[in-house]
């Protein structure tokens, strides 16, 4: 089985993918977008990509790819702890106070954003694709006053110096990652605690009362919703669409629900109804 994820490896896109596919041969790819791209042409049989941070929240290249591009069905979910990690080029060791810029990806510095604030103010931010991209970036580049933010993992790979760990600002940093692919995947479901789907929805026009009419097709049904976002479609200023994660216990119940939603208006995309699993230790 071949599966791509949101690399470098050593990313904590990696170790959410290893968890969840122990055999399998992983690749990774450059940015969340190839990643997503790759799937949709078949490259792979699963690709990894993460979805939503504890703290940051969404991460939006994923969801607006999904939403308006891609068509490959979430199979699962992985939840994975999350810490991150200062770290330097051992050739600055004892010059820390040299040193003018630290690189991340975007989610890793907002997850990071009060220790930064506190210990690092004067320091330039700047953005990588993906945590491990910025170790790796610091490794090539070790004459650069760089420093990088990355997984514990990533600083062993390329011989960095952890100069401070879990510097997240909330201990209980979690990321959601989506395994996506064509083939379902049921073996999963023994480990899992939580079965959901997550839906897009966009209504016809803007008019009082939509959000309240979706909500309701779910509330009078009994199904509970463990998130409500609403994110731009891009057409123009003033035009959303509805992320929502159901919980679902009755399947055909929440089919009914978006029936309803359907009926009154509404535009739905699924990105699928999957288990989810916390991974503890992987
Ligand atoms: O997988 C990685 O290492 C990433 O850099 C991506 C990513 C993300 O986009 O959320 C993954 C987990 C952490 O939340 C921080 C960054």
């Amino acid at each position: 089985m071949r599966v791509g994820y949101l690399g470098p490896k050593s990313s904590f896109t990696y170790k959410a993918t290893r968890s969840f596919f122990k055999e399998a041969e992983l690749s990774p790819l450059p940015t969340i977008v190839s990643t997503l791209k790759a799937i949709e042409m078949n490259q792979f049989d699963y690709c990894v990509i993460p979805i939503e941070n504890s703290v940051e929240g969404t991460v939006h290249p994923a969801l607006d790819f999904l939403y308006h591009q891609a068509n490959v069905p979430v199979q699962a979910e992985v939840i994975l702890p999350i810490s991150q990690n200062l770290m330097i080029h051992p050739n600055w060791i004892g010059k820390i106070n040299q040193l003018k810029a630290v690189k991340s990806h975007p989610q890793a510095l907002a997850q990071t954003q009060q220790f930064l604030e506190e210990n690092y103010s004067s320091l330039k931010q700047e953005i990588t694709d993906s945590t491990t991209q910025a170790a790796k970036w610091i490794s090539d580049n070790k004459d650069e006053p760089v420093m990088a933010i990355a997984s514990k993992e990533a600083a062993k790979e390329y011989q960095l110096e952890i100069i401070q760990s879990d510097i997240q600002d909330m201990k209980t940093n979690q990321t959601r990652f989506w395994v996506i692919g064509r083939k379902k995947i049921n073996w999963y479901k023994e480990k899992s605690p939580i079965f959901r789907q997550t839906i897009g929805v966009k209504m016809e026009q803007n008019q009082a009362g939509n959000l309240h009419k979706i909500l309701s097709a779910f509330s009078w049904r009994g199904i509970d919703l463990t998130k409500i976002e609403s994110r731009p479609l891009k057409t123009r200023l003033g035009d959303y669409f509805f992320l929502i994660d159901i919980k679902v216990e009755n399947l055909i119940l929440v089919e009914m629900a978006l029936k309803e939603i359907t009926e009154l208006g509404g535009e739905i995309k699924v990105f699928g109804t999957y288990y989810a699993h916390q991974t503890i230790n992987c």
